[in-house]
């Protein structure tokens, strides 16, 4: 059984029906996978599922031999949009999640100082998120999922805003963090290339099933010049093509 197991979900909104259906899916232990698929084909509403933030009406969704039934303080979430609180600067934003549990501990200063450094942002730790960038942003988003050492990581597009060198960066950034945790991913993003470079495996949603799905077998870690690399590029194609070329 999967660390993350998805077992024959359906889930309906009101009248729209089957906007999931049927899906089955496992994540193993410490394993990067990413959802792909195009606008409204269900990739946020999967996730939503497996994070215990939706019930579905069939199936059943497992995290560690546990059934999911409501979200847990032991996942972590990054969206789209940061969602960091404007008058906490950023290292109070990362040690937000400790704060709403417990009372903040030395090391908890030094972990999110230690995850602010790895992504970038030693010399930004006392600013104010009206005072830093969207890609810096996000940086500190992610540090705040991952202080928890959460068991598994949901993101959903977290990078789809920013500029294309920022969104190299972050994903190498995150691959990172993701290793050094040995977290267990689920990766929400339309974006084909962002899929292949971060995943150990991708399934191709379509109107809430899964149509496709492949193990990416590129050597870590991942470099600059993976994503010129000829494998790179077949497995791009490949899921060009199944997810409809002459829509893309
Ligand atoms: N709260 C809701 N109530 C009713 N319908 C919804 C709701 N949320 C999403 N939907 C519908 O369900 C379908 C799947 O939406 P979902 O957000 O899961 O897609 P997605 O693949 O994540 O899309 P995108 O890439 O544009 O974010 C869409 O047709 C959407 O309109």
């Amino acid at each position: 059984m999967g660390f993350l197991e998805i077992q024959n979900v359906r889930f309906s909104y009101g009248q729209q029906r089957n906007i999931i259906d049927h899906v089955s899916w496992q994540i193993e232990k410490g394993e990067f996978h990413c959802l792909l698929g195009r606008s409204g084909c269900g990739k946020t509403t999967l996730l939503k599922l497996a994070a215990g933030l939706l019930q579905g009406e069939d199936g059943q969704i497992m995290i560690n031999n546990k059934k999911v039934t409501k979200p847990s303080n032991e996942y972590g979430f990054v969206f789209q949009s940061p969602t960091l609180l404007e008058w906490k600067t950023a290292i109070e934003n990362v040690l937000l999640p400790i704060k709403l549990k417990r009372k903040i501990k030395e090391q908890d200063q030094l972990e999110a100082n230690n995850l602010l450094a790895q992504v970038g942002l030693a010399e930004h730790i006392h600013k104010f998120p009206s005072e830093l960038s969207g890609g810096q942003q996000s940086r500190v988003a992610i540090a705040r999922a991952l202080i928890q050492k959460p068991i598994i990581l949901f993101l959903d597009e977290p990078f789809a805003a920013l500029d294309a060198i920022t969104r190299e960066e972050l994903q190498h950034d995150l691959l990172q963090l993701c290793k050094e945790q040995e977290t267990t991913v689920l990766f929400i993003t339309h974006d084909i290339s962002e899929a292949v470079f971060l995943a150990d495996r991708i399934a191709v949603l379509d109107r809430g099933k899964i149509i496709f799905d492949t193990i990416i077998n590129l050597e870590r870690p991942r470099l600059e010049n993976t994503r010129y690399s000829v494998s790179f590029n077949t497995y791009s194609k490949k899921i060009r093509d199944v997810m409809g070329s002459k829509h893309i």
